[in-house]
């Protein structure tokens, strides 16, 4: 359950004081997420998300990704739209953390998805990535490989704790992606999180993304190296390429990928599996005392980070 600061009823009611929703019917804290503190507001009008923004959020990210919400939901994509106060502001501040309250999407993410998920995921990744064409705020990719240094730097040889080997298997990757990253594909607003839990379906048809916390300037490609990383392993980690291939070809009915961005392909989804491993280990190495969360775990990545690096998915996933 990831609620890392607590709310009291005092400081729920000052802060609902400041919007226009209707009285307060219930307040739970949410038990998936990781990132930051999540509770689902029941108000006399309705449900509502209200978000602690933790950690990982920098305060000068948020007007980022509260723009972002509100730029794609106007460009018709089905995402949370922010809420806005009596006077105005998308932010406030509960608890001491920079807080905000955002629709609810109706739906669930899938655990198991088909083929057909996938295509939808691929379509609605490159919708996104389209509607997100004249978004004004730019956001560099605080996670891209040099964000991931300080944070192989901070588990260091504690990683190896968690899987014998992992130390040396994250800096052989660190030095082959300083070596290989690719600097000049096609970029624009990308989600990053593209994960199962993060894209929602009702009755069969996906019915919106939500969790915008990573979004950023970034490579399209990187993008769906990301969600291909997500989505199209089984539970006991094999690949599931005719999942990738679904994907891909969803994406590409929509936006078409180039041939630069074909060939870098296997490089960006080996560096997605590392970048959510790195997280994932220090997150799983660093639990915050007294905090209600359960931490994802590494190994799900160390192990897509040994298939993207030991095979090649061109031909896997039909790019070739
Ligand atoms: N706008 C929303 N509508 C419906 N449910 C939501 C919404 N935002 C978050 N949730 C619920 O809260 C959970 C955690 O949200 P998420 O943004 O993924 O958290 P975190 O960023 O902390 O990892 C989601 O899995 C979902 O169940
Ligand atoms: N998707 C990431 C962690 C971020 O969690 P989310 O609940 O915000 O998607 C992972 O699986 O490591």
């Amino acid at each position: 359950m990831a609620v890392y600061t607590q709310v009291s009823d005092a400081q729920l009611a000052a802060f609902l004081g400041q919007y226009d929703i209707g009285r307060l019917v219930s307040c739970k804290g949410i038990a998936e997420g990781v990132e930051n503190s999540n509770f689902l507001l029941q108000t006399e009008q309705g449900m509502f998300i209200l978000t602690l923004y933790e950690k990982r959020v920098a305060a000068h990210d948020l007007p980022f990704f509260i723009g972002l919400m509100d730029h794609l939901a106007h460009k018709g994509f089905v995402c949370p739209l922010p809420v806005r106060m009596k006077n105005g502001d998308a932010l406030g501040e509960l608890s001491g953390r920079p807080a905000a309250i955002v629709t609810f999407l109706e739906g669930m993410g899938v655990k198991e998805p088909s083929a057909d998920h996938c295509r939808m995921a691929g379509e609605t990744l490159a919708r996104l990535h389209l509607a997100g064409e004249e978004f004004a705020i730019r956001r560099k990719n605080a996670l891209d490989p040099s964000g991931w240094r300080p944070l192989a730097q901070n588990a260091g040889a504690r990683a190896d704790a968690v899987e014998p080997g992992l130390a040396a298997l994250i800096a052989d990757e660190m030095a082959f992606h300083d070596a290989h990253w690719p600097t000049d594909l096609p970029t624009g607003v990308i989600h990053a999180d593209f994960f199962k839990d993060n894209v929602f379906f009702l009755n069969d048809a996906l019915s919106g993304v939500i969790d915008f916390y990573f979004a950023c300037n970034d490579m399209f490609a990187y993008d769906l190296a990301i969600t291909v990383n997500a989505w199209c392993f089984d539970g006991a980690l094999r690949f599931e390429s005719d999942k990738a291939k679904a994907m891909i070809e969803g994406y590409q009915s929509v936006r078409m990928l180039g041939d630069a961005e074909k060939l870098a392909f296997g490089t960006l989804c080996r560096g997605a599996a590392l970048r959510f491993l790195l997280t994932r280990l220090n997150d799983w190495l660093d639990v915050p005392t007294g905090a209600l969360v359960m931490p994802h775990d590494p190994k799900e990545f160390s192990e897509r980070l040994r298939f993207f690096r030991d095979n090649s998915i061109d031909r896997l996933m039909g790019l070739v």
